[in-house]
């Protein structure tokens, strides 16, 4: 089966919670080189933040996934391209696993499914918001990372196995162990990805490095840097 991410190298993770650097439009956001903009984000979203990035974001070209953090912030528009649905194997409650996915098909009447794909998370940074929000056991050995991924892969179908360190720089050693544990489903990486150097290094393992906050802290040309690492990592391969 193709889908799009099998041709990704970078994803821009654009927290609708936060502001852009001064002076930088979406538009720049959108001329990055990015090959696809994620919006979402662990805390402060609403329908009215993710639909002032998705309008913003909408003429460029680039093609738009919305990451909803829970259901009451799924929004209906058709610029997006689809919906990148978490499910995090390492959440201690699991609300985070298939609870919440149970009740927004409920509440939801008839989904567009050929739009909707999912993200086996595994949540690596015990300090991160999505950590303390999902109660993930982050205490996850390499051999651990690359059994949740064969799992996500092998026995729950998931085209996408998504390891997070969100706000600090992983370790590439587990990142490796859980790219060599999968055949067929993309890998992406995202977690304090800075620069160049930490783009191709990650590049090197993973099929696609997610940067976030790096937009917001530092902006448009920080992260033209990191989608040049990871491609350059990716066309020495
Ligand atoms: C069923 C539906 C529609 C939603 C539920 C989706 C789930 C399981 C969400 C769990 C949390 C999660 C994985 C959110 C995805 C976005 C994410 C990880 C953003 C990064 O967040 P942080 O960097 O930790 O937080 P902030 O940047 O917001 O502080
Ligand atoms: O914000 P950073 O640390 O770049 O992490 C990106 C992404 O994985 C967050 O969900
Ligand atoms: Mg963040």
């Amino acid at each position: 089966m193709t889908t799009p991410w099998d041709d990704w190298d970078h994803v821009l993770k654009v927290d609708p919670d936060k502001e852009l650097v001064d002076g930088e439009t979406f538009e720049d956001v959108c001329a990055t080189g990015t090959d696809a903009i994620e919006i979402g984000g662990t805390t402060g979203m609403t329908k009215e933040k993710m639909e002032t990035v998705v309008e913003a974001c909408s003429k460029y070209g680039v093609p738009l996934y919305q990451e909803p953090s829970n259901p009451a912030v799924v929004i209906e528009d058709d610029a997006l391209d689809g919906y990148l649905i978490p499910t995090v194997f390492n959440a201690g409650d699991s609300f985070w696993v298939t609870g919440a996915h149970k009740e927004w098909v409920r509440i939801e009447n008839g989904l567009d499914w050929s739009r909707t794909h999912t993200e086996a998370y595994i949540v690596l940074n015990p300090d991160s918001s999505v950590a303390e929000y999902t109660d993930a056991n982050c205490d996850q050995s390499a051999d651990d990372v690359a059994a949740y991924a064969a799992v996500a892969e092998k026995l729950f179908g998931q085209e996408i196995v998504y390891i997070e360190y969100s706000g600090t720089f992983g370790d590439p050693e587990v990142v490796q162990t859980a790219a060599d544990a999968l055949e067929e489903t993309t890998l992406f990486y995202g977690g304090g990805i800075g620069d160049y150097d930490s783009a191709y290094e990650m590049g090197q393992h993973a099929d696609v490095v997610v940067v976030g906050d790096l937009l917001h802290d530092e902006g448009c040309d920080a992260v033209r840097e990191t989608v040049e690492g990871v491609k350059d990592a990716h066309a020495a391969d």
